[in-house]
């Protein structure tokens, strides 16, 4: 199995660790014709006008629907989780629009930039030690979405079918939890 990481900014080297902790290969991506060799692919945290920008320039948006459309696993973590959203508050345009969620970026505002927390997060044994730096908050969801954590009531993880996506960066602790419950869904998605 081969995992992909969206190399056009953000923390990418970090995905690929914890990946290759949850015991498959993690490989950078930094060409739209890479994907076809992937079985799933993260999009990583950093600015998501940015990310969205290069994912254009760089013909990623109407590979990754058609990757997403074959029914490969996609996990967006922060900025990722804001590009994968079909709905951003306060009227920008949406990038990639694959999951039916809405987002408020930078919703925690000034005061708490970043922060960590324990987080429970359903599918998961133990609670996860989340980092959340300048994160988004899901305000919406649609009813294919399952809500699988909050935090202080706002909703910070969730999964509709083969699409995951988290406010929090998993991929700055030890703990990859989170990771390992994505290549479950890359497993149970090859499955004929
Ligand atoms: N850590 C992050 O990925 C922050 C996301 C950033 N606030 C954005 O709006 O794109």
């Amino acid at each position: 199995m081969r995992v992909g990481v969206l190399a056009l900014q953000g923390a990418v080297s970090e995905h690929i660790r914890s990946l290759e902790n949850a015991g498959v290969e993690g490989v950078a991506v930094k060409h739209s014709e890479e994907l076809s060799e992937l079985d799933g692919l993260i999009i990583p945290g950093g600015e998501s006008t940015t990310i969205g920008k290069l994912m254009r320039k760089y013909n990623f948006i109407e590979a990754i629907r058609d990757f997403s459309g074959q029914g490969k696993p996609v996990f967006g973590t922060c900025a990722g989780l804001i590009v994968m959203a079909k709905e951003i508050e306060g009227g920008e345009d949406a990038h990639l629009g694959l999951m039916d969620i809405k987002v408020s970026r930078n919703a925690f505002g000034r005061q708490r930039e970043s922060f960590e927390t324990d987080l429970t997060v359903k599918g998961l044994d133990n609670p996860l030690r989340a980092v959340f730096i300048r994160a988004p908050l899901i305000t919406a969801v649609g009813d294919g979405v399952e809500v699988l954590s909050k935090y202080e009531d706002e909703i910070v993880t969730a999964r509709q079918g083969h699409l995951l996506v988290s406010s929090f960066h998993p991929e700055l602790t030890d703990d990859y939890s989170l990771h390992a419950y994505f290549v479950e869904m890359i497993k149970q998605a090859k499955q004929p």
